[in-house]
C-alpha cells in the first residue's frame, strides 16, 4: 500500500535512476503525446467501471488514471506541490 506522494516520489526516482525493465523510463520515454493518451485512456477505463463494473475494479482503474497522471506530471517536470496550490 503507498499514498499518492509516496508514488510520485518512487516514480521520480524511478526516473532518476533509470532502471532496466521499469515500465515507467519506458512511458517518459515515450514521451508526452503517448502520455496524454494513456490518460485518456485510462480515464475512459474509469468511467466504463463506474458505470458497468464492481468497486474493486473501479477502484484498480482509478489507481491506474492516477499513475498515468503522475506519469504525465513528470514528464513535464511538474512537482505535486503545483497541483495542490489549486485543490
Ligand atoms: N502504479 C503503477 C501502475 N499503474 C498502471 N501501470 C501500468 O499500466 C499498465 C496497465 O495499463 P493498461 O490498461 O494500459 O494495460 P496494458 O495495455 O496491458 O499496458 P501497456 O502494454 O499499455 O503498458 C500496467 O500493466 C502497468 O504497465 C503501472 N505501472 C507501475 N505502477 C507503479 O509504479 C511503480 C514503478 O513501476 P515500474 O516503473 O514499472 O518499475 C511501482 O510501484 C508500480 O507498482
Amino acid at each position: 500500500m503507498k499514498t499518492f506522494d509516496e508514488l510520485y516520489a518512487e516514480l521520480a526516482e524511478r526516473a532518476r535512476s533509470r532502471p532496466e525493465g521499469s515500465g515507467t523510463v519506458a512511458a517518459l520515454d515515450a514521451g508526452v503525446h503517448a502520455q496524454g493518451k494513456k490518460v485518456l485512456e485510462e480515464a475512459g477505463e474509469v468511467w466504463i467501471a463506474a458505470e458497468h463494473e464492481s468497486d474493486e475494479r473501479l477502484a484498480e482503474e482509478v489507481s491506474q488514471l492516477l499513475y498515468r497522471v503522475q506519469v504525465l506530471l513528470l514528464g513535464r517536470g511538474v512537482p505535486l506541490e503545483d497541483v495542490y496550490r489549486y485543490l
